[in-house]
């Protein structure tokens, strides 16, 4: 051996099939790296039609048609967080190259068009599938689970579709370093940018055909840290995106997040479990869902907690 450098090999990451509501990875000790690594790759369930989506991703930033050009992809601009609520709609981004719709599933069958309300529906019950399948593996008891997830299993959970367009002749970051802050992201992703933060480095996570990636976030490691399995919230950012040759489409990306619900009077917020003593309140979920995003999204720090 020489010494000298060699650029990295790519890491693998661990893919997982779910069949009769049990995540299959394809290694033996593949959930086990998965919950270290804070996500892993998801085969895409047979029937699960992403043009929808893929096609919302491409067009909502764009200005509506007139009458007889009518497009009901395009034109989401004017659906504002005035119009919908905190942390809803259409957000362009000052420091990122993003500009992004964020829906909660209560808006979805009146703002969304009809195929992309069901498409939604469908990475929600995947979502909740692949959150309960790893559940099942953690130390905590089953019958604490709606309490410790903030009842994120129900209808009382937050439950976000998220669109992000890269704007690839905004001289900016791609999206700033950030944990998701609920408990499973699905994120639909075609194109390279992604990158997540193992063993103190960045490595890309490229994505996968036929696959999904899912991210671990915020509220199951902090349930999790002090138990004997836990679970890590993987910190990852998009690189910028720079102006591809002609006629290359732009990045686009868009995720289904699993939250703990928003109502006080449901569950006071997000909690540690500790074997022996049970459940303890670690904070409030509101304003650690504000934190978190004001950090993301600042030109300055960080989305982490
Ligand atoms: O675009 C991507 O690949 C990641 C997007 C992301 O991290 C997010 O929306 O939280
Ligand atoms: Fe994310």
């Amino acid at each position: 051996m020489t010494g000298t450098a060699h650029p990295t090999a790519p890491r693998l990451w661990q893919r997982a099939r779910l069949h009769d509501g049990r995540l299959e990875f394809t290694t033996p000790d593949g959930l086990e790296q998965a919950l270290r690594d804070g996500f892993f790759h998801l085969d895409r369930p047979a029937g699960l039609d992403l043009t929808p989506g893929d096609r919302f991703a491409r067009s909502f930033y764009l200005p509506a048609g007139d009458r007889t050009h009518h497009d009901p992809y395009r034109g989401f601009r004017h659906w504002t967080a005035e119009r919908l609520g905190p942390h809803q709609g259409y957000y362009c981004r000052d420091a990122d190259q993003t500009e992004q719709f964020f829906l909660e599933k209560r808006w979805w069958n009146t703002v969304y068009p009809p195929a992309l309300a069901h498409q939604a529906t469908a990475m929600r019950d995947l979502a909740l599938d692949v959150l309960r399948a790893v559940l099942t593996h953690l130390d905590l008891p089953r019958d604490l689970w709606d309490e410790a997830t903030g009842h994120a299993l129900t209808a009382h959970g937050t439950h976000t579709l998220t669109f992000n367009h890269f704007r690839p002749d905004v001289p900016r970051r791609g999206l700033n370093i950030h944990k998701d802050s609920g408990w499973v992201t699905v994120l639909r992703s075609t194109e390279p940018g992604l990158e997540a933060e193992r063993d103190g480095a960045w490595h890309p996570v490229d994505p996968l055909p036929g696959t999904f990636i899912v991210n671990f976030g915020c509220a199951l490691e902090i349930l999790t840290r002090a138990t004997a399995t836990p679970v890590a919230a993987v910190a990852h950012r998009v690189v910028r995106q720079p102006p591809g040759p002609g006629g290359k489409p732009d990045r686009f990306s868009y995720a289904l997040f699993v939250d703990s619900t928003l109502d006080d009077s449901v569950s006071p917020g997000l909690f540690r479990y500790e074997p022996g003593t049970g459940l303890h309140l670690e904070t409030g979920f509101g304003r650690f869902l504000d934190e978190i995003l004001h950090n993301t999204y600042r030109p300055d720090g960080t989305g982490l907690y």
